[in-house]
């Protein structure tokens, strides 16, 4: 597939982000394309809004996993681009429109011209969140060719085109959701004293998050939790009766987590009985860290350094990825691929370059030669 198709592809894919599970046109989108490729060593199969193809080896001793996630993210899109997201509201904002269009590629080529082991596809739904690798790995349709080896990568837009970057060990965060309920008496905005407004008690409650990773959690830890959205009342002048915050917990150790998490639970006791309300906490869904195989790592920087990308020994990051799920069954790796966009991932304005395609395609497909 040459650079034009490659860009093609991700337009196409770039207009119409769909979130978690609800991939339905995505998937189709998929299908069409993989059965444009030739079929004779191709199995094809879905599972929830995703899409699995296993390409028969000449002579398999092993399956190769490669797995690409497909989901967008709730953020209104504001590049320059004219081939915007069509679905007002949603866009690819983490890059899995180049994940997706790089698997493409690479299938199309294992298609033509096929390895001695077996290599399955992955193209996953729901990584932005509720999480799709945990229940893929518990279906039958992903038993019945589980990988013996699997790997993966990101966009990683801070580096540029041409580099690529990873470690053995720890590569991504533990993370945890978090959703947070106030309800108290609400009222008139002219007499605050005679109601328990739920407005100021959720943002007290935000800046009191903030102190526990600097003063509960051993500062040689590393933790985060970050707020994204709040939410409470109806309009400027009644004092709100409900309010929600919404966010994430990341710690680079999964017993770090509990620790947050319990500390959090503490507070909201604290401020139930300060704000005369009730605080219900819900914790949603959790992604497992992602530890890359150490020899993986070593024969994969050998390949990077073969098709003279330059290799960038990458640190530890607080970004989350259920493909974590995966690693902790299977062994393989994950790596960060340069896309160098002034705007990172999760931004409205986030603009990779389209010339990293043809790079993952061709580094995946060699990857893929040389498991
Ligand atoms: C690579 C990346 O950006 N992944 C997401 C995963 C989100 C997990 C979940 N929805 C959460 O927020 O905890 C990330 O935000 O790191």
């Amino acid at each position: 597939m040459n650079d034009r198709k490659l860009q093609k592809i991700r337009r196409e894919l770039h207009q119409i982000p769909e979130l978690g599970f609800k991939e339905f046109k995505t998937q189709q989108y998929l299908l069409e394309k993989i059965r444009t490729y030739p079929q004779e060593h191709l199995n094809l199969k879905t599972w929830e809004t995703g899409v699995l193809v296993l390409v028969k080896g000449t002579n398999p001793k092993k399956t190769i996993g490669y797995r690409a996630d497909i989901d967008g993210l709730p953020i209104v899109e504001q590049t320059s681009y004219d081939f915007k997201s069509t679905h007002e509201g949603n866009m690819h904002a983490c890059g899995h429109d180049f994940h997706m269009t790089i698997a493409l590629g690479a299938l199309e080529k294992l298609a033509i011209d096929p390895v001695q082991d077996n290599v399955l596809f992955i193209f996953q739904p729901a990584e932005e969140g509720p999480g799709g690798a945990m229940p893929l790995l518990e279906s039958e349709e992903f038993k019945s060719c589980k990988p013996d080896v699997i790997f993966a990568l990101h966009i990683a837009p801070e580096l540029p085109v041409g580099t690529v970057s990873s470690k053995a060990g720890l590569l991504f965060a533990n993370t945890s959701e978090l959703f947070i309920d106030f309800k108290g008496k609400g009222g008139h905005a002219a007499y605050p004293h005679l109601t328990k407004d739920m407005v100021v008690a959720a943002s007290n409650f935000v800046t009191q998050l903030q102190q526990i990773v600097s003063r509960k959690i051993d500062p040689l830890e590393s933790a985060v939790v970050t707020i994204g959205k709040i939410t409470g009342g109806f309009v400027q002048n009644v004092i709100a009766e409900e309010a929600r915050l919404e966010g994430t917990i990341r710690t680079l150790k999964p017993t770090i987590i509990d620790e947050v998490k319990h500390h959090i639970e503490i507070l909201a006791k604290g401020n139930e009985l300060s704000y005369d309300c009730s605080i219900s906490i819900d914790y949603g869904s959790n992604y497992y860290q992602v530890f890359n195989t150490d020899d993986y790592i070593k024969n994969f920087k050998n390949v990077v350094l073969g098709q003279n990308i330059i290799w960038k020994e990458a640190k530890a990051a607080m970004t989350g990825e259920d493909f974590g799920y995966m690693l902790k069954e299977i062994p393989g790796f994950m790596f960060w691929l340069g896309v160098d966009s002034t705007y990172g991932l999760h931004h409205s304005q986030l603009e990779p370059q389209e010339e990293a395609l043809s790079i993952g395609v061709n580094l995946v497909e060699s990857t893929i030669r040389q498991l």
